[in-house]
């Protein structure tokens, strides 16, 4: 299990991942208008549909071109650091694998629908941050893993 790639659980994982993505998503079109929301525990976490046709915070509305190609580059980007250093490296290719999904699972809805469904809305310690979806969870997820790995790798080359 150490060694090598273990492309067969990745791709699992990845293929899974966008389903579960994809299936929430179409849940929430389907039984929320957009603007509905739904409460699951007060103050602290919602259902409410709403759509994005931007990045993070709504920022460059309407840019789907430059989504698509960023989208692209961010995945070649992400399978050539898969190859060249995700080898005996589980935890790697776990970040990996959760960049790889949610940029996926969002570029599904940029295609397919122009825009992205959201449906996480949360207050955090009374701020409600941007309302997202399972895939987004996946890219931050993903991020901070590999922050973690690149952090932990330094600390042992130093020692
Ligand atoms: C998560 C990346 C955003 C995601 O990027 C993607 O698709 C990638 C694959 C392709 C984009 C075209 C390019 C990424 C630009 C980078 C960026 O934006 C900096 C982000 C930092 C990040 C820390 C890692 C913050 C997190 C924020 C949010 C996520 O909270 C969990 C709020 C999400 C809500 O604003 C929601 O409306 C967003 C909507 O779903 C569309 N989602 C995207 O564009």
């Amino acid at each position: 299990m150490r060694k090598g790639y273990n492309i067969p659980i990745w791709s699992t994982f990845i293929v899974l991942l966008i389903v579960f993505d994809q299936l929430t998503k179409f849940m929430i079109v389907k039984s929320l208008e957009v603007g509905e929301s739904v409460k699951v525990i007060s103050n602290v976490i919602y259902i409410t549909s709403h759509r994005n046709q931007g990045a993070a915070w709504g920022i460059l509305q309407g840019k789907m071109w430059l989504f698509y190609i960023v989208t692209v580059v961010v995945l070649v980007i992400l399978f050539m650091f898969f190859k060249n250093e995700g080898y005996g490296q589980p935890v790697m290719q776990l970040g990996l694998s959760l960049l790889i999904a949610g940029s996926i699972g969002n570029f599904i809805d940029r295609l397919f629908r122009g825009e992205v469904v959201d449906f996480i809305d949360t207050y955090i310690f009374g701020y409600n941050f941007p309302i997202f979806n399972v895939a987004d969870a996946a890219l931050t997820i993903g991020v901070i893993v590999l922050i973690i790995v690149i952090l932990f790798e330094g600390k042992e080359e130093k020692a």
